[in-house]
């Protein structure tokens, strides 16, 4: 039989190349720059399967690949697949969930750590040569030891986050979201509450869901209305579920204390997005999964689903949509 075509759309890790390598043929854009439209072109003409990690796999990507029977996405979240017409064509798409849940949780700590004690501030404050300004109290932060702790999306990650809520710091967790999570609710005393409650008694708010046409702009200006003044809002998940709009609003207004923010409407996030200028922003470049074992074992995993899937095996990580 003869050996399918992949195409890899951006470098991967030299072992799984080499996995893929063993099973099928394939072509890699092995560089950072950005692919001329002709390679994509020429490569998806003849391609059985893509590995990529975010490309749009949309009509007008399966109009000009004629062969493909499955995507893989080097990431949990498929937000850039079109679901229906994927479905449509008969292409399996699959995603790498579990193998990045506790670094992301960490990231979520380490965005809320910075958020509450000015971490990030202060250290550009330190370096500045600005530390004999200090008055002392103009340093104060808020604690996040026994906070609240609201996640709006008790997924994987989200459950990842509570426990270390729980059990590191004590935090007093809820969550909202359209259904009970009772594992969540015995093990880390999560309380199940309406999204309107929890934005009204949450000292953090951490947005954890998936972005999807419900999930688009989930938390905008009515939202930071309802929540407590001083509130320190954390979003992890994708730019486009929170209103970027409104949350500058509420950062100008001094509605809300500060946020942690490690995605963005658009990325890279243009130097001129107001949220970059606040002091009491913490703002990273999408990098929930980046550790070197973490992205290692996602590009391993992302590997196997493509060769199964285009070897004719069901791959264990097909999105639930397409089951
Ligand atoms: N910043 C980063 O680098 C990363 C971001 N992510 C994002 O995090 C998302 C979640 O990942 P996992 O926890 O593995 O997924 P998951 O599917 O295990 O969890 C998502 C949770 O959100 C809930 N949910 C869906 N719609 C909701 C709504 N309207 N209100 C409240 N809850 C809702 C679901 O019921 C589910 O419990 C991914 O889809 C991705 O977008 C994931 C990894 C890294
Ligand atoms: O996996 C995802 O969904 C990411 O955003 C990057 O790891």
């Amino acid at each position: 039989m003869s050996r399918p075509f992949v195409f890899i759309d951006r470098p991967i890790p030299a072992e799984a190349e080499a996995y893929i390598g063993q099973y099928c043929e394939y072509a890699i854009w092995n560089r950072r720059e950005k692919m001329p439209r002709e390679v994509l072109l020429e490569n998806m003409s003849k391609a059985a399967g893509l590995l990529t990690a975010g490309r749009k796999v949309d009509q007008s990507l399966l109009d000009v690949s004629p062969q493909l029977r499955a995507v893989s996405t080097i990431s949990v979240g498929y937000n850039h697949f079109d679901i229906e017409a994927m479905k449509a064509r008969g292409v399996i798409g699959t995603h790498t969930p579990d193998v990045l849940t506790e670094t992301v949780a960490d990231l979520v700590f380490g965005l809320m750590l910075s958020s509450a004690r000015r971490i990030a501030e202060l250290d550009r404050y330190v370096k500045e040569g600005r530390w004999k300004e200090n008055d002392g109290e103009s340093l104060f932060g808020v604690d996040v030891h026994h906070a609240s702790l609201g996640i709006i999306g008790m997924g994987r990650i989200g459950e990842a986050i509570a426990r270390r809520a729980k059990f590191g710091f004590e935090m007093d967790v809820r969550y909202s979201g359209r259904s009970r999570k009772p594992e969540a609710e015995e093990r880390y005393g999560a309380v199940y509450m309406s999204m309107e409650e929890l934005l009204k008694s949450s000292d953090f708010i951490v947005l954890m869901t998936p972005l999807t046409a419900e999930t688009e702009k989930l938390i905008g200006r009515e939202q930071f209305r309802l929540m407590k003044s001083g509130a320190i809002f954390i979003n992890a998940s994708r730019g486009r579920t929170v209103d970027e709009a409104a949350l500058i609003e509420a950062l100008q207004e001094g509605r809300i204390r500060a946020a942690g923010l490690d995605v963005f409407e658009k990325e890279p996030v243009p130097a001129d997005n107001p949220l970059l200028a606040m002091p009491n922003v913490v703002a990273l470049p999408h990098i929930g999964s980046a550790t070197s074992r973490t992205r290692f074992d996602m590009a391993m995993l992302a590997a196997r689903n493509l060769v199964m899937a285009v070897t004719g095996q069901r791959p264990p990580n097909v999105i639930p949509e397409l089951k």
